[in-house]
């Protein structure tokens, strides 16, 4: 029979895209009874229960060190020893005035007692008998209050979470004897296919007779057991539809929550599947819900339910949903597919609330081949480059030929990443996105570190590692990012960054409130971002004294020379742009490992300075990065210099250490991208007054050392000392300018006015919890031609936006979907996001608002809303419009379904970002008054 005529043949479903596939499966998948079990055994589980610290950990007072209990007020001086407090039971007596009790790490501090003297700070007197403290106790040293580590009513670990080892170390240390887990789903693997044998019945005659070992069953029950599945082996059967039928029986009565078979899906002759899926669902009730993926490999991927009615077979089975998935044959696409699809759902059965793959970045090592009709998933093993982009990224090498029969293709594979349909090449050097399949266990450091965390043992000073012996030629060899050793990167962030405070010392007349409204940063920062560079050294260097590194004198002579008084306005608009500035890593001390050593800027070593110049520079670099918003032009009209500053800087840095960096790659650097690519997502037009501006301050911009000495005297030469008149004149004299800040000029300046946006309208100190789900409707993303880059927006801007509250938000994000302009599929998934059961109070879609045919995301929407919020929508309007005359052409519509806001973003990541800078402040209200 010709096979197109077949009932069942792939040819007769219409494609759908992975996205589509994806929520069509976790459409039916719901997470399983829950049950308790013993805590030994939940290893790897998912929790059923969120929960609560009973009690505080400590219990009680603890000490620190091994040593002695005191009272501190008692000061230096020698103590009776009056007994023992060793780790254990509690004992029994007070510390007094003048005594003191030996205790040991753990111990529970004795009544009376209120600090902790270790054992290094004490001598023991009389045969032990008494004890002499050296050394000033402040009270409380060395003790662990009472829920220090864990708070009592902390919540320690979340439901839909899966059990690590430190959660098992958290529940015991609370006590918790049993917990509420998800079931787990039972799965049932079946090959099909007359050429398949078992690999413990092969003979090698098999081989010349056209069989072949079934890889297929034993690698899918693994992938399943590794989710921690219950799997059954459910053997090979031959290709007949009778004994397709049969083994599927036999799963369906043995319990199966999915089956999952592999072969016979496309369109041979002898390819049952879908047939046999069809006649099932018909006579269960249940439907084939697609047959063909718009996907390479796994194009004839099926997937259909089964509704199991009660007492059918086994009466403790019956009322459940069955899922049939039918996997393509070649082993690549089976486990291709298998990861996309049949994986995510057997986590939420477990009860995984985050159940999809993790989308990362890669930049590719190689060209890619484009298949013209399908998007595909090119395996890629992965390595950490440190040396390309701000602190490195993940470079991707592809596994060679993928072919869908070659499982070598598979081997070692950390990623799939997600080549777009189209014609020619990727070209290698490009970003694309790439979905993490395993651990990254493969991965390999390509450099290894040259300069390792500095210590500064008993103030030897740390070298700074390897420029020499990493840099040989003085003459100006080609250097390309990625080749840049570490030690090297260093000093050219160190120059930079000693290039940017001259030339801010130079330009007293920028003032530190006109750049933080600006910018989002001041001289301030980079100090405090100094100082934390110190911290991350193990050193303690006073903010005072990195304020004095950065304004070449004591902040406060800065402050009476140049600082002028601000204007109301300018105070106004300070306080309006406050959400936005710079968050400063002040806690860095709590990350170190070594002890803090005070110091002071004098008794800095050279390489400590130069890595806290380049930590702060990377500071900066990253805060620029994040501040998009921040166009150059504006920064060059107000302070003199702009990114592309910093990336001549960083050049010349690079230069004088004999390296021709080239300009575009220090750029990189700096953006974090191609500086085209920046220019084309971030870059708006100038106005010709600011055009004028411009021009009109030239003579004050930075100047850029073409010609850079290329002797390294020159980076340690950063600080000068300033003369306290004049400066400005001095800087007029400097010439250069940057030439390629102002490109696309003469259009009209659409760059977002934060200024003008209002401030928050409520307190944000209440922590309203905030879950948050995001839903983008793009067909051209959910079919995977481009990456969804709106979504990840709205998650951006808003915990940008909680990290800049003083009392940030509970805020956290429960789904992101990619969905295409359907109504339906919108709708059904706002529905069930709005469900009482899915626990999220906000829900934010980005796209399908405007006013073209397949723009349906409001009208799915409306009918949703109990309650609708015109007024924020106008709001939202109104503000946007201001920099973005089209805003109003966005038909997004707000309100409130259940107990969830519901409101609709327009599709471009910036009108994301201008949109909800109106609408974060507004968000918590918002939530509360629904809940009240
Ligand atoms: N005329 C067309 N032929 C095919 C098309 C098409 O569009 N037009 N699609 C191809 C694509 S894409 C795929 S993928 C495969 C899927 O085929 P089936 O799912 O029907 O799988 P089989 O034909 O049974 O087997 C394919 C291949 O895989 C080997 N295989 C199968 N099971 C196992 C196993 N358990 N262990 C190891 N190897 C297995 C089998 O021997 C075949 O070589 O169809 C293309 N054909
Ligand atoms: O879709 Mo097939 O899985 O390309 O090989």
């Amino acid at each position: 029979m010709d096979p197109k005529t077949l009932p069942g043949s792939e040819k007769s479903y219409d494609y759908v895209s992975v996205a589509a596939a994806n929520s069509a499966v976790q459409k039916h998948c719901k997470a399983l009874p829950a049950v308790s079990i013993p805590l030994q055994d939940a290893l790897h589980r998912v929790l059923a229960e969120t929960v609560v610290a009973s009690h505080p950990f400590p219990p009680f007072r603890a000490s620190i060190k091994d040593g002695y209990a005191i009272r501190a007020a008692d000061g230096p001086g020698i103590r009776k020893i009056i007994g023992n407090a060793w780790a254990g039971p509690a004992c029994g007596f007070t510390v007094t005035t003048g005594t003191a009790a030996y205790i040991t790490t753990g111990g529970a501090l004795p009544e009376g007692a209120d600090a902790v003297v270790g054992v290094e700070q004490t001598q023991l007197l009389e045969e032990g008998k008494k004890v002499l403290i050296s050394v000033e106790i402040r009270p409380g040293a060395e003790i662990r209050p009472i829920g220090a580590d864990i708070p009592q009513d902390e919540v320690v670990v979340e439901a839909g979470q899966r059990i690590g080892a430190s959660d098992i170390g958290i529940l015991a240390t609370i006590g918790k004897k049993t917990v509420r887990v998800h079931q787990t789903p039972e799965v049932w693997v079946i090959s099909t296919g007359n050429e398949l044998k078992d690999e413990t019945q092969v003979v090698a005659s098999d081989f010349r007779d056209g069989q072949i070992c079934d890889c297929n069953r034993p690698m899918l029950i693994a992938a399943a057991r590794a989710e921690g599945a219950n799997v059954t082996d459910g053997g090979i059967v031959t290709d007949s539809e009778a004994g397709l039928l049969q083994a599927l029986r036999s799963a369906i009565t043995g319990g199966a929550d999915v089956i999952v078979t592999s072969g016979g899906v496309s369109m041979g002759d002898r390819d049952y599947v879908k047939p046999v899926f069809e006649s099932l669902s018909s006579s269960f009730g249940g439907a084939v819900h697609f047959g063909r993926v718009l996907m390479k490999p796994g194009k004839p991927f099926t997937f259909a339910t089964l509704h199991i009615p009660v007492q059918l077979h086994a009466p403790s089975m019956g009322g459940r949903t069955v899922l049939l998935f039918g996997l393509p044959g070649n082993p690549v696409s089976a486990l291709v597919t298998s990861q996309l699809i049949c994986l995510p759902a057997l986590r939420t059965l477990s009860g995984l609330v985050s159940p999809m793959l993790r989308r990362v970045w890669v930049t590719t090592e190689q060209d890619l081949p484009m298949d013209p009709v399908r998007p595909e998933y090119h395996r890629a093993r992965v390595q950490w480059d440190r040396s390309s982009g701000l602190g490195g990224s993940l470079l991707a090498r592809s596994t060679g030929n993928q072919i869908s029969s070659r499982l070598l293709s598979m081997k070692g594979a950390d990623v799939l990443m997600e080549v777009p349909q189209g014609s020619g090449k990727i070209p290698k050097g490009s970003q694309v996105s790439a979905l993490l399949i395993n651990g990254l266990e493969h991965m390999e450091q390509l450099y290894t570190p040259e300069v390792p965390t500095p210590i500064l043992p008993n103030g030897v000073p740390w070298t700074a590692g390897g420029m020499s012996t990493t840099v040989s030629s003085p003459s100006s060899a080609p250097a390309v990012v990625s080749a840049l050793p570490e030690a090297v990167k260093v000093q050219c962030e160190a120059f930079a960054f000693s290039k940017l405070v001259q030339h801010l010392q130079l330009r007293t007349d920028v003032q530190n409130i006109d750049q933080m409204t600006l910018a989002g940063f001041c001289r301030n920062c980079l100090a405090k971002w100094y100082a934390a560079g110190a911290h991350a050294q193990g050193l303690d260097l006073p903010y005072d004294t990195a304020c004095e590194m950065v304004y070449g004198m004591p902040y406060k002579s800065w402050k009476s020379q140049y600082q002028t008084p601000s204007t109301p306005e300018q105070l106004a608009q300070y306080e309006a742009n406050k959400h936005l500035f710079a968050k400063h890593p002040e806690s860095s001390k709590a990350n170190l490992s070594v002890p803090l050593l005070s110091t002071t800027a004098s008794t800095l070593p050279e390489a400590i300075k130069v890595q806290c110049e380049a930590f702060a520079f990377s500071k900066l670099v990253q805060h620029l990065q994040i501040r998009s918003d921040v166009q150059n032009m504006d920064q060059m009209i107000l302070a003199g210099f702009c990114r592309n500053c910093l990336a001549k800087w960083y050049a010349a840095g690079a230069r004088a250490q004999g390296l021709d960096l080239p300009y575009d790659l220090a750029c990189e650097q700096v953006y974090g991208m191609p500086y085209k690519n920046w220019k084309s997502q971030y870059q708006t037009p100038s106005t010709p007054e600011k055009m004028a501006k411009y021009e009109a301050n030239k003579q004050y911009f930075a100047k850029h050392d073409e010609a850079v000495d290329s002797s390294l005297v020159a980076i340690s030469a950063r600080v000068v000392s300033v003369p306290s008149t004049g400066a400005v004149n001095a800087a007029a004299g400097l010439g250069l300018h940057s030439d390629v800040c102002s490109s696309n000029a003469g259009l009209a300046d659409t760059t977002p006015k934060v200024a003008s946006l209002p401030s928050p309208a409520v307190s944000l100190g209440s922590r309203v919890p905030l879950r948050a789900s995001i839903l983008t409707v793009s067909d051209r993303a959910s079919a995977g031609a481009y990456p969804d880059l709106s979504g990840p927006e709205v998650v951006r801007c808003l915990h940008n936006f909680n990290e800049s509250q003083g009392q940030p938000w509970n805020l956290s994000i429960l789904t992101m979907k990619v969905v295409p302009d359907e109504l339906e599929t919108i709708q059904e998934i706002l529905a069930e996001w709005a469900s009482p059961s899915h626990q999220c109070n906000v829900v934010i879609t980005t796209g399908g608002t405007g006013f073209s045919r397949r723009d349906v995301t409001p009208e799915a929407t409306q009918p949703l809303l109990q309650r609708t919020a015109h007024g924020v929508m106008t709001m939202v309007q109104q503000e946007c419009s201001k920099v973005e005359p089209m805003a109003a052409l966005s038909r997004g519509v707000a309100g409130v379904c259940n107990q969830t806001f519901m409101v609709n973003l327009p599709g471009r990541p910036k009108a994301v970002q201008e949109s909800l800078m109106v609408l974060m402040p507004m968000l918590t209200r918002i939530v509360q008054d629904i809940n009240d």
